[in-house]
């Protein structure tokens, strides 16, 4: 009780979202004085089997009203009732604790929101009261891996409202010497389709994750968007820079009718674009062979696992499938897709499991099976930068984390180039599928 790392206060608030909704900020004061400052990020494509959060919005919470309110209440109450005293170092047995005091299996008591703010605001002051940057005292004297990122420039989907069926189109700076300088050509490349969108008469307003996103007609037409933007930035599209895709297919399948429905797609034709499993693997096989696109993130539907294993089959050696709404970060999950080949990378959102504990273990099992893991931001965020660190922590190579023209989304990015800074000449920085 009285060791200086022992959890002396705990005080949570409600703060706002990069859309405007409410989300939680929790501060977590150790007995040495410390205090731990997280919030919560909230998605928009939610993955049926992710944890839940307590949240205003109705669709979202299955009680209604005032969610995020309760939500900390309950840290204010129930939760700071059990976890004062305890040794905020030991992340574990603290993460371990409040899954326990929630008791269900999708922390739909005290919410996923509410715990996981607990989770992250007393590991960053354990890591403050040692006097370690957080990747540090997550990863360790051997932390020296910086990610690549997977940026997001033009969005769709549940995104933004525009006529783009799939939900994500990012660049990666696969072949960049650092993080800085990857940074930089992505950068450069994101206000070139601005530039190429305007010429051509199209809007350039953005979406939720800072994308552009104008009323293109289908797939092929924004990659070929990207495609210029990358060889007029003057960058080699395939070497310098890789395209990398979120399909979010969970949200234009159509369960009843069994097949994929491209509304955007179908925009002035008389049928309409629809797609079975099959038929959308063989249209994601006419895209990579056409583009370098290394990356096909829900490229089908979250129950689908029979499909997942097919698509597997028939991209999986060249291209990297990740699991999102199909793994939310949890091992089952992810157990479940390792035991039937379904995928080889699965993204790593921490509010979708809810504590840190638990997506690390996620990290863990990939790793162990051969998946990569993608640290991921959510497509309502907060200025807070913990995904930086957790992806240096364990350096998994990948980080998604939007457009570089949106606060909450270059906060990640300058985090990280902050933390390059700091690893010197230590730091590595290298094209994960090379
Ligand atoms: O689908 C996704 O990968 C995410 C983040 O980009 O979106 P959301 O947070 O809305 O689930
Ligand atoms: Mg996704």
């Amino acid at each position: 009780m009285h060791h200086c790392n022992a959890i002396r206060d705990i005080y949570a608030r409600e703060i706002l979202d990069s859309r405007g909704n409410p989300t939680i900020e929790t501060q977590v004061l150790l007995a040495d004085g410390t205090i731990g400052t997280a919030s919560v990020p909230s998605g928009a494509s939610t993955g049926r089997y992710e944890a839940k959060e307590l949240r205003d919005k109705e669709k979202q919470d299955r009680y209604c009203g005032r969610g995020v309110e309760r939500a900390v209440n309950h840290v204010n109450d129930r939760i700071a009732r059990e976890v004062i005293g305890v040794n905020a170092l030991e992340q574990t047995e603290l993460d371990h604790l409040l899954i326990r005091l929630d008791g269900t299996e999708d922390k739909s008591n005290l919410g996923a929101n509410a715990i996981l703010s607990v989770s992250m605001a007393a590991a960053k002051a354990a890591a403050m009261s040692l006097n370690l940057p957080l990747y540090r005292y997550l990863g360790g004297v051997h932390t020296r891996r910086i990610p690549v990122p997977m940026m997001n420039v033009l969005n769709g989907g549940r995104h933004a409202d525009n006529i783009i069926d799939f939900q994500e189109f990012m660049i990666m700076p696969a072949g960049a010497c650092c993080f800085r300088e990857g940074l930089r050509m992505c950068t450069e490349v994101y206000h070139m389709i601005k530039a190429l969108l305007k010429g051509r008469g199209y809007h350039t307003g953005v979406g939720d994750e800072g994308g552009f996103a104008p009323d293109l007609p289908d797939t092929g037409s924004v990659c070929d968007i990207l495609m210029e933007a990358i060889e007029t930035a003057g960058y080699r599209a395939g070497k310098d820079i890789v395209l990398c895709l979120d399909a979010a297919a969970s949200e234009i399948y159509d369960r009843d009718f069994g097949k994929y429905v491209f509304v955007g797609e179908s925009k002035g034709k008389e049928k309409k674009v629809v797609r079975t499993a099959e038929e959308l693997i063989d249209y994601y096989a006419e895209l990579i062979e056409k583009y370098p696109i290394v990356s096909i993130e829900d490229g089908l539907e979250e129950e689908d696992f029979p499909g997942w294993e097919l698509m597997n089959t028939r991209l999986g050696l060249q291209t990297q499938l990740v699991g999102d709404d199909l793994f939310v970060t949890s091992t089952k999950r992810l157990q479940r897709g390792i035991d039937c080949r379904a995928a080889n990378a699965v993204l790593v959102k921490i509010n979708q499991i809810g504590t840190l504990t638990e997506a690390f273990d996620t990290i863990r099992m990939a790793r162990e099976y051969g998946y990569r893991s993608i640290v991921s931001h959510r497509s309502g965020e907060t200025a807070d930068t913990t995904i930086a660190d957790i992806a240096v922590a364990f350096g998994t190579g990948q980080i998604k984390t939007g457009a570089p023209c949106r606060s909450e989304r270059v906060e990640k990015y300058n985090r990280l180039l902050k933390i390059e800074e700091e690893l010197g000449d230590t730091a590595i920085y290298k094209n994960p599928f090379s």
